[in-house]
């Protein structure tokens, strides 16, 4: 092969009537290699294979091509807004929407779905019962509606492979998407998703509970309770609600001076005497959330807690019940021998927490203030403690009075009377070193006329005594 290419150049330079030019390396075919070329260039099958690639490759051009086209003209003519269901938002867009699906007037946005998810929601009557509710919302898939003259796809998309590290729950997000011109209506629709989510908590209480690291809505926001419902000793009412009113006015004082912006109450008192009444009455009247803590729950850490505390949402008191169990090791041990994670010293670091400048208002109880910890109940951790106890004479009477009064089925001066007498009957227990719980005389009345609750009073207390 190589002799052969030396003898072309040399021919090539040999022609005198031949310009100079570059030598052509005119490489011969081995003979093999000219007869499988050969072979292929008149094969039709190779020929047809050839031809198909060629299409292939035109169609996978001309796909990227429409891809790129419909991505450019997507950007260009769609819009699209992403909730994720850590935002608050999320809740509140799934809420309108289920609320817009179960209305049936024309003139109101509506949604059209095959695929729906229920969302189970406790609400509790005025008379104490409660009943569960189901709301309907979008389940994962795609769906759309018309809002305010514009279609909107909605995309419900839920990550089954990862989930919330700390709270289990999977990964979701709420894609919506519109014409580029109608951008300007998503600020409005998540306004009015946000203002009937508010109206539906307005006049309520919120109770929130602890969901791996983060605080949610424990069923259905709750009828607020009337403060002056819930009778404590004379004076101890005023007193912790001028203390909280005073602290949440000083936050610029307690910025001033780089104090921590935070007071801890500690109610304390034996079963039954409100203080846990107290306290959601208190966070009601001044417009505040409750965030409920258990200290005792499987798979709380130190962590966590700290986490929990420093994030509890805004607007909100951060109620710890019966704190003195969490650390008790009868109580802390279950059955399975579980023990709480959460230490004695990371509790009180949590509670003396990092983010500083956050409000923070923390209402503790417990039926045994005796064995709590020193360092737990020291002045920046309990600014405040209380003692709510057990009916005195007069809270019981006062008790009476509000229960029964205002009725029509008995006058008010009977209503004063019989007051006057469960007065004396509580008295006279209290000299015998007795003690009558409020949630006992509560559950009395609740059961009887006013007539009835006195003498039933009568039989429990005085009979037994003679
Ligand atoms: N001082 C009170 N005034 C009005 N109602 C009361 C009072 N104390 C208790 N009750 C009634 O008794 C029930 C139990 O009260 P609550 O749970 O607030 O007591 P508690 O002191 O927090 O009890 P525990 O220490 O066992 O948690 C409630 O339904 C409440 O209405």
């Amino acid at each position: 092969m190589t002799s052969n290419t030396a003898a072309n150049v040399s021919s090539t330079s040999q022609n005198p009537l031949t310009p100079p030019e570059a030598p052509i390396m005119n490489v011969e075919q081995p003979a093999g290699a000219s007869l499988i070329g050969g072979f292929l260039e008149n094969n039709p099958y190779f020929q047809a294979g050839f031809g198909l690639m060629g299409v292939g490759v035109g169609l996978t051009i001309l796909r990227q091509g429409v891809v790129l086209g419909t991505t450019a003209l997507r950007r260009r003519m769609l819009v699209t807004l992403e909730i994720n269901n850590k935002d608050r938002a999320y809740e509140w867009f799934l809420g309108w929407m289920a609320n817009s699906a179960a209305s049936t007037s024309r003139s109101k946005p509506w949604m059209r779905s095959h695929q729906l998810s229920v969302e189970t929601m406790i609400e509790q009557r005025k008379n104490g019962s409660s009943s569960a509710l189901f709301k309907l919302v979008a389940g994962p898939g795609t769906h759309w509606f018309k809002y305010d003259g514009a279609w909107i796809q909605v995309k419900r998309e839920r990550e089954t492979r990862s989930m919330q590290l700390m709270s289990g729950v999977p990964w979701e997000t709420v894609t919506l998407t519109t014409l580029s011109r109608d951008r300007d209506l998503f600020p409005k629709l998540l306004s009015e998703a946000r203002d009937l989510a508010m109206r539906g908590q307005e006049g309520k209480l919120v109770i929130h509970t602890a969901w791996g690291t983060e605080w949610r809505p424990f069923g259905l926001p709750r009828r607020k309770r009337p403060l002056q419902s819930v009778v404590l000793e004379t004076g101890i009412s005023k007193k912790i609600q001028e203390d909280i009113k005073s602290f949440l006015q000083r936050r610029q004082w307690y910025a001033d001076r780089g104090i921590p912006y935070r007071r801890g109450y500690l109610l304390h008192g034996p079963p039954g005497s409100g203080k846990t009444s107290f306290i959601q009455a208190l966070a009601g009247s001044l417009s505040y959330d409750i965030c409920l803590l258990n200290l005792s729950e499987r798979g709380l850490t130190d962590d966590k807690l700290n986490h929990l505390l420093s994030n509890a949402p805004e607007r909100s008191f951060v109620l710890i019940e019966d704190v003195d169990a969490a650390f008790n090791k009868r109580v802390q041990t279950t059955e399975d021998g579980y023990q709480s994670s959460i230490t004695f010293s990371g509790f009180l670091n949590a509670l003396d927490g990092v983010a500083s400048g956050e409000e923070r208002v923390i209402f503790m109880t417990t039926n045994h203030v005796e064995r709590l910890d020193p360092a737990l109940i020291r002045p920046g951790r309990v600014d405040l403690s209380a003692l709510i106890d057990d009916a005195s004479p007069v809270q019981a009477r006062t008790l009476f009075a509000q229960f029964y009064g205002g009725s029509e089925d008995i006058s008010e001066d009977e209503v004063q009377r019989l007051a006057k007498t469960l007065e004396e009957i509580v008295e006279a227990e209290r000299n015998a070193g007795r003690r009558v719980s409020m949630a006992a005389l509560q559950g009395m009345f609740i059961r009887n006329s006013a007539k009835d609750a006195i003498a039933g009073c009568h039989e429990l207390f005085v009979a037994k005594r003679t």
